[in-house]
């Protein structure tokens, strides 16, 4: 679907998404309980996925009143009790990497085969590191083309064990074994053999854990336990845990990946002395709430008020920074759209893991940018937009089948002289399905393709 918008200006209050990460973990924590209802989720194209493989396991997944698993106000998880059955089908987990990687972990601990698989954009993402610890804990873990990606077969029971993992290619990996970890026979200790990044993410799981009553524990070279997974050397996680969440439920906070535009959207084009609210912003263990910080640091007019959750974003004249996005890659794609309104150059490090995600979103972003006017030097770790060198004028460009591509280049949009069309809008679908309803009712111009509006 094309997406077109038109320059124009954003004020009012919106709502941010519910957490994609959380909501992934809590279904499949939830999965591995006796059940447990999750209230808030994000109910969204990948959440489906996990949802779906949490069935496929022999639990099931429900919304509490709603007819429509898409009005869903809550999930009601019918688990499986640390025991998955063997799927009686392949699993699609669809454009999710988080499903397929956690889920991955999951099907190790079944007796017997599972096979994963997914759009053509998982299927060209890293798996290898994990199959290749879970075939070190005694799992046969193997990729059909042997070539680290999938389609995956895996054949478990897993017992668990001691296991070596890089940490610079995807924290997922470690959440996955954490996860599985608890529910095996002997516990799983993980020895990173390179620094994590995206360490943000594994404090998310962390949490989560200890909300379903699940300890695992990130440690320091000498094995002394730390208090977060920052500068973690490894992590432990006894066998024989159980899944409970307090009460019986878990309730997702907001998203600060989808936060992110909002936010954006509010720093470039909010209507003068207007601003754009968004509720639902509550701290939590988010690596991206970062965002406030960074946009701050650009000149951006900020206030949010923690406790009610409520950030408040002005109009003001941006100027470039450097941002090391090493534990919130997701960010890159906000802060490069972001750098391209600024004056002066906005250079983005650390980024080389942006590259393993639903598109190389490095190389999107700066060619992407640059077809928008805005100057752009791309090298393997490292991404810059030289935002005073930018005339930013409207123009088609592919939002590469990636929802946060997509997102990004909608707030340029907001600011580029004309109209933007961007190429395959529905990819919004992953994590912010109704990103462009919300940012219509914010002012955006955009028309879809289809619609009559
Ligand atoms: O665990 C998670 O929920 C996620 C971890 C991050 O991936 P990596 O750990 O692969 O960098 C992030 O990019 C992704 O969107 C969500
Ligand atoms: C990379 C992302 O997710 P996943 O790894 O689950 O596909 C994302 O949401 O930006």
């Amino acid at each position: 679907m094309d997406v077109h918008v038109t320059s124009s200006t954003v004020r009012g209050t919106t709502r941010a998404p519910p957490s994609k990460s959380y909501t992934h973990r809590a279904l499949l924590a939830a999965g591995y309980s006796d059940g447990a209802t999750v209230r808030s989720p994000l109910v969204s194209a990948d959440t489906k996925a996990t949802a779906r493989a949490v069935t496929a396991f022999g639990g099931g997944v429900e919304p509490e009143s709603a007819t429509d698993i898409d009005d869903a106000d809550a999930l009601v998880v019918d688990g499986f009790g640390g025991r998955p059955a063997v799927p009686g089908d392949v699993i699609d987990c669809a454009n999710s990497g988080t499903t397929m990687r956690l889920v991955t972990a999951a099907a190790a601990l079944a007796d017997g085969t599972t096979v994963l698989t997914g759009d053509g954009s998982l299927r060209s993402r890293p798996q290898g590191p994990l199959l290749e610890a879970l075939g070190d804990l005694g799992v046969r873990a193997e990729s059909t083309r042997a070539n680290g990606q999938a389609p995956l077969v895996v054949s478990g029971p897993l017992a668990g064990g001691e296991v070596a993992l890089p940490g610079d290619v995807s924290s997922q990996y470690v959440t996955a074994l954490l996860m599985a970890g608890a529910v095996t026979e002997a516990g799983v200790e993980i020895d990173l053999t390179t620094p994590l990044k995206s360490a943000p993410y594994v404090d998310i799981t962390l949490e989560l854990l200890d909300d379903f009553g699940v300890e695992a524990t990130p440690v320091d070279d000498g094995g002394s336990a730390l208090d977060g997974a920052a500068g973690a050397a490894g992590f432990v996680v006894d066998g024989g845990q159980s899944y409970a969440p307090a009460d019986g439920s878990y309730t997702v906070p907001g998203d600060f990946s989808s936060i992110s535009y909002l936010v954006a959207a509010g720093a470039v084009a909010a209507e003068p002395g207007e601003a754009v609210r968004i509720e639902g912003a509550v701290p939590s263990a988010q690596g991206d709430s970062a965002i406030v910080e960074i946009a701050e640091r650009m000149g951006a007019d900020i206030e949010w008020d923690r406790e009610a959750g409520v950030i408040a974003v002005r109009r003001a004249d941006l100027s470039g920074v450097e941002v090391d996005v090493g534990d919130t890659p997701d960010l890159l794609p906000t802060i490069a759209a972001l750098g391209a309104v600024a004056e002066g150059e906005t250079r983005i490090t650390n980024c080389e893991h942006v590259r393993y995600k639903e598109t190389d979103r490095v190389a999107a972003m700066a060619e992407e940018l640059e077809k928008l006017g805005a100057e752009t030097t791309e090298e393997q770790d490292t991404l810059t937009v030289h935002g005073s060198e930018s005339d930013l004028r409207g123009a088609s460009v592919d939002g590469r089948a990636d929802h946060r591509i997509v997102m990004s280049l909608a707030v340029a949009a907001l600011v580029a002289e004309g109209t933007t069309t961007i190429r395959g809008g529905e990819h919004v679908d992953v994590s912010f399905p109704n990103f462009f309803d919300a940012m219509a009712d914010l002012g955006m111009a955009v028309e879809r393709d289809g619609e009559s509006e």
